[in-house]
């Protein structure tokens, strides 16, 4: 397993008047790591960063020793953002095909992604008139073209009914397995549970990190809700 996929070092990232990130340092390796924590604390922020899209006001995010967004990583760096980027006039094929064509990687890509997240059976169906769930695989099968060795996704499971969610954190599991790092952010604290290792972010801070266990044992909390609390001294989540 990879050691340090990402490295960020003193990360301050301004947007509008309010400093999101300030001074932030942190390592991602591999398996599949949860950024956790409540809504506008920083999640999306912290990822823009990782994939090199966000304007960052001073430090350092590295993705496997290169500067973030730099053309190295292109191929290597897979994000799924909250909103769906695909086209709901199109199938799933032509949707990937299409993708396949701007990133320059061969339509035997198209069948292998659709695969990997369960649309082979969907592939001649219009998106618009896909469920909620199936969409988000289709923007995931857009990220998985190119094989990225960081898939960075942005709240994926939104939405979803638990059959699904199971599904989908299987898959995460299934990429990890296969050598990728995943980074899944979720405001949900049960998907905790399901994560090789865990970030909970609170106001731009990681306020605790290690595997579900570890931050269970060390605030002697029932689940990770409780470990959550626990870390900010008892104030509820946003
Ligand atoms: N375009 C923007 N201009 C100014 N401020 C912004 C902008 N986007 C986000 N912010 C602010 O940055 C902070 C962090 O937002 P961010 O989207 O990173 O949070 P998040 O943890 O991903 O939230 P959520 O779980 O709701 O997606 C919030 O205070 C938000 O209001």
């Amino acid at each position: 397993m990879m050691k340090n996929a990402v490295e960020v070092r003193g990360l301050t990232v301004v947007r509008g008047r309010t400093t999101v990130l300030d001074g932030l340092d942190l390592v991602i390796g591999g398996g599949v790591t949860g950024l956790l924590g409540p809504s506008g604390c920083g999640k999306t922020t912290l990822m823009r960063a990782l994939v090199g899209v966000q304007q960052v006001r001073s430090g350092t995010v590295t993705v496997f020793g290169e500067p973030a967004g730099t053309p190295p990583l292109r191929d290597r760096v897979g994000y799924v953002t909250q909103a769906a980027s695909v086209y709901d006039d199109l199938t799933v094929s032509e949707n990937l095909r299409f993708f396949a064509q701007v990133l320059g990687v061969g339509p035997e890509e198209v069948e292998r992604s659709a695969a990997a997240v369960d649309l082979t059976p969907h592939l001649g169906q219009v998106v618009g008139t896909m469920s909620g769930g199936q969409r988000s695989r289709v923007s995931l099968a857009v990220a998985l073209l190119k094989h990225p060795d960081l898939l960075v996704l942005d709240e994926p499971t939104v939405g979803l009914d638990p059959v699904l969610r199971q599904e989908l954190w299987g898959l995460f599991h299934r990429l990890a397995d296969a050598g990728a790092a995943v980074l899944v952010s979720s405001h949900v604290m049960d998907e905790a549970e399901r994560c090789d290792r865990l970030l909970l972010m609170r106001s731009g801070e990681v306020i605790a990190d290690g595997t579900p266990d570890e931050i269970r044992e060390r605030t002697g909390a029932a689940d990770i809700e409780g470990a959550f609390l626990a870390v900010v001294g008892g104030g509820a989540p946003q």
